[in-house]
């Protein structure tokens, strides 16, 4: 099957989920080269915004250091699920979560879980840039500090530096490190954000659609350099953009209506689908 691949927004979604599609869980084939050890398993996972389900027992692995992303219409539970790998759905009134999201052994929402220290494990880089009102260093330093990663200013002048480089943007504001971090352009303010994700050495990071308040250069620089960082750490982004997740993700995970639908092999699923579902919101055909 050759299936053109969709580039385009999505609308709020319609159709409903068919029973009988195939079981998702492991991907059915995977990257030659890609690390098959498990960074998160999710089992059973559902969460209700007070009466309303937005997720229905999701069952999901996460492979350490490749690029999972997300895909599917409109308000079928994307970001409300990455919200649930760093429990930043316990600060939304009226969630309640179970089931299973193991890191390292551990369910993340087990109660003795320090939640600073998982944030600091895993990391998040959002839809727009948002950068703290201080300067470029002070963005990247301000986190590895308050963790006691560092403290003599050589050490944080290096993290900095590191962070800034891994980042891709050291070339571009290693001579003015002290003006606002708001100073940068969009494009340059996802990778400040980015730096300082990464400064804290997370094991993972969430994106939650970060190309998509910017433009189409800022965007390819920034799928480049996910596919670099994906060495070091485990990427798992939201997209509306089936392009993208063609060109950056090893794994794609298809929800619908809170369901995931189909998660495979991102070549496997893009370029043939088990579930018809899959295969519509792929080429366009609905979304
Ligand atoms: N804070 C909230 N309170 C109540 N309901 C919410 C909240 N956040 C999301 N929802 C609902 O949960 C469902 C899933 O939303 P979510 O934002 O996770 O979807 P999404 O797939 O990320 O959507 P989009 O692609 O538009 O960003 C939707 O019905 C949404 O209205």
């Amino acid at each position: 099957m050759n299936i053109q691949v969709a580039e385009r927004s999505v609308s709020p979604m319609t159709g409903h989920q068919s029973k009988g599609e195939p079981a998702v869980g492991a991907p059915v084939t995977r990257n030659e080269e890609a690390h098959h050890e498990l960074a998160i398993r999710v089992r059973d996972l559902n969460l209700w915004y007070g009466q309303a389900q937005a997720l229905k027992s999701i069952n999901l692995d996460v492979y350490q250091k490749n690029v999972t992303a997300l895909i599917g219409p409109s308000g079928c539970g994307k970001s409300t699920f990455l919200r649930c790998l760093n429990r930043m759905n316990d600060l939304i009134p009226g969630v309640r979560i179970d089931g299973l999201v193991e890191m390292d052994g551990r369910d993340v929402n087990e109660a003795k879980m320090d939640e600073v220290a998982l944030r600091r494990r895993v990391g998040m880089v959002f839809q727009k840039p948002n950068p703290f009102p201080k300067s470029i260093y002070e963005n990247v330093a301000y986190a590895p500090r308050m963790h006691d990663l560092v403290s003599r200013k050589t050490d944080v002048d290096e993290l900095v530096e590191r962070a800034l480089r891994d980042a891709g943007l050291w070339e571009e504001v290693k001579d003015k490190l002290h003006q606002p971090g708001t100073s940068l352009s969009g494009g340059q303010q996802q990778r400040l954000c980015i730096a300082r994700a990464i400064a804290v050495q997370p094991d993972v990071i969430l994106m939650d659609e970060p190309t998509s308040a910017l433009d189409p250069i800022s965007t390819a620089t920034i799928e480049d350099l996910m596919d670099k960082l994906k060495q070091q750490f485990t990427i798992i982004t939201v997209t509306h953009n089936m392009q993208q997740a063609a060109r950056v993700a090893d794994y794609t995970a298809f929800f619908h209506l809170g369901e995931v639908v189909e998660y495979n092999d991102t070549q496997a699923m893009f370029s043939n689908p088990h579930t018809k579902k899959a295969e519509d919101y792929i080429t366009g055909r609905y979304g």
